[in-house]
């Protein structure tokens, strides 16, 4: 017999789809959001919303599960459903409106769970700080379809009740986190976003429906906000999709000049569409394209720019209730750091008109944000200057980036549990027309510094050289056994290519490493003739050209794509070829 109930009444399927995202969440790590769209539940408001309290609340479930002993005396009783059911009746709707077994096994044994609860209804604040940060409900009014105060007697016209703003923003915060349904504020820094209590829905509403209304958080309205662009201008959103911050310039630009919308992803380029048309951004126009092989002479009026690359997520209240304190691979977290590099230097050196530039995280991670902007700051000297956040926001606001970085306090932090929205970081950059863009060398679709350009040309005179010795040797060789052909490892050092890639992104490794082992296989028994001075020579070319290799190596590794190690490697293979031919 199959485990789990043989019953005629079906557990209703919002409970079973949410049991089993919750269950592959934890279990496998999965991501929620993702799970729950896979699922194509007709209802992803209320699952997300289950999934969410069942897991933010995981900690008190268990304790009622183990006090009440539910799972020992009802054993078929699948667990991952227990616990949603149980967030239903205590949290959710409060209530089982289902006849299914499962459900009237957990309205048995309510009175315990109620009595329990009653012992243990800090347990989470106590222990785990972050899950207490409840998020206020942002609504960024579309000034596109509404103007802000239509939008504002909307509310009031359902019975919401708008309260004053307040002189400062310390004052506001306070207000937020003891606002309570019916009240509604307006944001202090963003006028056309709107505060709500928390575990205030808008999904249903008519206003979200038809694109009047977004559920934007302020957090993400920040960069759009931020970069300010004036009406008539021309932009640049190099990381679009799903077109939130697109939308929000369109508004702050009123619709008045053009905002192009950069998407890599099909899918979520689909969404991006989708999202301009219904929140009418009719100046922005969405391209389905990898930002990083934007041709600049066809956007040569940019003047603002969005960098608004992938991330961690970090920041995220959501995630951070899925996944706790866990931290990011440190793997991903250093190609996540290259590409972000990559991509904001893209748009720093390569569009000459353009004035000011937003890079933004939603990452709360250093490695992402201050050290992005660090290592940025070196390449661009002074042709850039970062705005001081604090003077953009007139003195009103908290938390900055680390005085111990280069860029010091000059960017922005919000962080959840102060500022009660999502943890995010935003740094803007000004451009300084008085000093021209340092020279940046686009090659095939990679672009390469200055710096990385000589340093692939380094490595490539120190190879020369070493085949140069190699030759030497083998002539050597040659005169001394006339008769003996070169080795395997002699034919292949003449060749050896410091970047010998193949299209497999797996053999970029292998072959790097077995062009290492190679190099240091060389000294085999035909070299010992060779004079001491060749010998020193030799041993330092090696020296060198293993470190540079391993930096060079390094650097492709980090390269968040196989496309871009490709066509980084055949720009090398590419200047090899010149040289040869010179
Ligand atoms: C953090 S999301 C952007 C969110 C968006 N700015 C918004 O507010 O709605 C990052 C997006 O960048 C896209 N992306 C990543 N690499 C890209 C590239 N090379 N070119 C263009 N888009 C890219 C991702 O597919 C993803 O949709």
């Amino acid at each position: 017999m199959t485990s789990g109930f043989v019953h005629s009444i079906k557990v209703p399927r919002l409970y079973k789809s949410a049991a089993k995202i919750v269950q592959e969440v934890r279990e496998k790590g999965g991501s929620l959001k993702s799970l729950i769209y896979r699922q194509k539940h007709p209802n992803v408001s209320a699952i997300y919303s289950l999934c969410l309290n069942t897991l933010q609340r995981e900690e008190q479930l268990d304790h009622l599960i183990k006090k009440t002993h539910i799972l020992v005396n009802e054993p078929r009783l699948q667990p991952w459903l227990a616990k949603i059911l149980i967030t239903e009746l205590l949290w959710g709707k409060k209530a089982l409106k289902t006849e299914c077994k499962p459900a009237q096994t957990i309205l048995a044994y309510e009175q315990k769970f109620r009595e329990e609860l009653s012992n243990i209804s800090d347990i989470d604040a106590v222990q785990k700080p972050h899950k207490t940060v409840k998020k206020a409900r942002y609504v960024r009014i579309n000034t596109l379809l509404v103007s802000l105060e239509k939008g504002i007697s909307y509310f009031q016209e359902e019975g919401w009740s708008f309260m004053p703003k307040c002189p400062s923003y310390i004052e506001h915060l306070n207000v937020i986190k003891n606002l309570k349904k019916p009240n509604f504020i307006q944001d202090f820094h963003i006028s056309e976003l709107l505060i709500f209590p928390p575990d205030t829905t808008f999904h249903d509403h008519p206003g979200y429906q038809n694109g009047e209304i977004l559920l934007q958080d302020k957090a993400s309205c920040l960069p759009s906000h931020l970069l300010n662009p004036e009406p008539g201008s021309t932009v640049l959103d190099l990381c679009a999709a799903p077109g939130m911050k697109s939308s929000h310039l369109a508004a702050i630009m009123g619709n008045k000049g053009k905002i192009y919308a950069v998407e890599i992803d099909e899918r979520r380029y689909k969404t991006l569409c989708e999202q301009v048309r219904i929140t009418n951004a009719t100046s922005v126009e969405t391209v389905n394209k990898d930002a990083l092989i934007l041709n600049p002479n066809e956007y040569p009026n940019v003047e603002y720019i969005l960098v608004d690359p992938t991330c961690s997520g970090s920041g995220m209240l959501d995630r951070q209730i899925v996944h706790g304190n866990e931290k990011c691979d440190p793997q991903r977290l250093k190609q996540l750091q290259a590409f972000q590099v990559f991509i904001l230097r893209h748009a720093l050196l390569n569009f000459p008109n353009v004035k000011r530039i937003v890079y933004s995280t939603c990452s709360i991670y250093p490695e992402e944000n201050e050290q992005v902007i660090d290592e940025i700051l070196e390449n661009v000297q002074d042709a850039y200057k970062l705005s001081p956040v604090k003077d953009l926001l007139n003195q009103n606001w908290l938390n900055f980036s680390s005085k111990k970085y280069n860029c010091s306090d000059k960017c922005l932090y919000a962080n959840s549990v102060i500022d009660l929205c999502n943890g995010f970081f935003v740094a803007v950059f000004e451009r300084n027309f008085d000093v021209p863009l340092p020279e940046y060398k686009r090659k095939g679709n990679v672009a390469l510094n200055n710096r990385e350009v000589e340093e692939v040309e380094e490595v490539e005179a120190l190879h020369l050289e070493k085949a140069n010795t190699t030759r030497k040797r083998k002539k050597r060789g040659k005169r001394k056994s006339a008769n003996q052909g070169p080795s395997k490892d002699e034919e292949k050092s003449d060749s050896i290519s410091i970047l010998n890639v193949s299209s497999d992104s797996a053999k970029i490794v292998q072959e790097i490493n077995i062009d290492n082992d190679n190099d240091s296989s060389q000294n085999d028994g035909n070299e010992s003739c060779q004079n001491d001075d060749d010998e020193h020579s030799e041993k330092d070319n090696e020296v060198a050209i293993k470190k540079k290799k391993r930096k060079i190596e390094r650097k492709i590794m980090q390269l968040p794509r196989k496309g871009l190690r490709l066509s980084l490697h055949k720009e090398v293979t590419l200047q090899k070829k010149k040289r040869k031919t010179l």
